[in-house]
């Protein structure tokens, strides 16, 4: 099948280019997420069997500065993606996050759930996931949480880099959620594309994160345990580690529909985690 991605070096991407190679891959310098019917026209002149949205604005305390940029990025150009896949007849699937709901209570949230975004990233997430349904085409919106991989920014090359320069870390052990291996995400978004031409009637919204719940303390001292780096976590509570953006508490998605609709379980994070940590070791050799 012909895929046509938006990203090219973003976590997401990254693993999308290892699993498909001989997909195209959308990189800034091809369209700028900014200008959206830019978006749309790369689409409608492609001839692509099916997009994936991997690109987005994912900064989430400077999203509360740049709400413009990521409005943007996250709200219009996803509409427009969308739509214009729609005209084609083809399916679009994009990624989504935990962040749009407001993290209460503590049971898993279904795709159903309602949404109540506590920050400016959330907010235009939950957006851009308006917009894909709005546009009427066959779509899989796929929210996910907590990604992490051997590229790019995020929690586990954080802590690798904290870790080894400090003795002990404090970490908030209050929000809780499923961490979650970018490839993971390319080779489930892979396989919802395929699946989606055969079956348009499969369109909706779904959840996809990584088992089992943890908390980003727990998350801290299972990497620090498989790097075998001598850091100790303290766990603090949200309170203690304030931040420009409010995080949801509650993370827990229920992924039960993924599983039975496109046959795709959650994925284990310890597992995942231990290979992107032997990728991390390659690269330095
Ligand atoms: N990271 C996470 O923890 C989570 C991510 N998600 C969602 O998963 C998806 C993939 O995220 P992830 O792979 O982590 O993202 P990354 O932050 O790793 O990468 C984002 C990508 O978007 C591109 N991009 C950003 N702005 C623009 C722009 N104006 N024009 C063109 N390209 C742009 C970046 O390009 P460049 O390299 O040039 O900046 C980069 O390739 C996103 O939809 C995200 O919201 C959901 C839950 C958790
Ligand atoms: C570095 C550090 C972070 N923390 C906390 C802050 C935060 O609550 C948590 C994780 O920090 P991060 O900045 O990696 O988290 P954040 O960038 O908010 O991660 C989110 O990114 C977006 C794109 C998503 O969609 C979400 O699913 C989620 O992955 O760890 C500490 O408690 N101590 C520390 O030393
Ligand atoms: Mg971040």
């Amino acid at each position: 099948m012909k895929l046509l991605v938006f990203g090219s070096t973003g976590q997401v991407a990254t693993e999308l280019k290892a699993l498909a190679p001989e997909a195209r891959f959308l990189a800034r310098a091809d369209v700028d997420l900014t200008d959206a019917s830019a978006c749309a026209k790369i689409i409608r002149e492609s001839d692509a069997e099916a997009v994936i949205n991997a690109a987005a604005y994912t900064a989430v305390d400077k999203a509360e500065s740049e709400d413009s940029a990521a409005r943007a990025i996250n709200g219009h150009a996803p509409g427009a993606m969308a739509h214009a896949a729609a005209a084609r007849g083809i399916p679009f699937v994009h990624i989504s996050t935990d962040y749009v709901f407001d993290g209460s209570g503590d049971t898993p949230r279904t795709p159903d759930a309602p949404t109540a975004p506590l920050g400016a990233y959330g907010r235009t997430k939950l957006r851009g996931e308006e917009k894909v349904r709005e546009a009427g085409g066959v779509h899989a919106i796929l929210r996910t949480s907590w990604v992490f991989s051997a590229h790019g920014t995020n929690f586990v090359k954080t802590m690798l880099r904290l870790g080894a320069e400090r003795k002990k870390l404090t970490i908030v052990a209050d929000q809780i959620g499923g961490p979650t291996p970018a490839a993971d995400i390319a080779a489930a978004c892979l396989r919802i594309a395929g699946d989606l031409s055969a079956s348009p009637d499969k369109s909706g919204t779904y959840h996809f994160s990584g088992a089992p719940d943890a908390s980003w303390a727990d998350f801290a001292r299972e990497i620090f345990a498989q790097a075998k780096i001598d850091c100790a976590v303290e766990d603090i509570p949200t309170s203690a580690y304030p931040t420009p953006a409010t995080r949801p508490l509650n993370s827990r998605l229920d992924c039960s529909s993924t599983e039975t609709t496109f046959g795709i379980p959650r994925p284990d994070w310890h597992a995942g985690l231990a290979h992107v940590l032997t990728q991390l070791e390659k690269a330095q050799t």
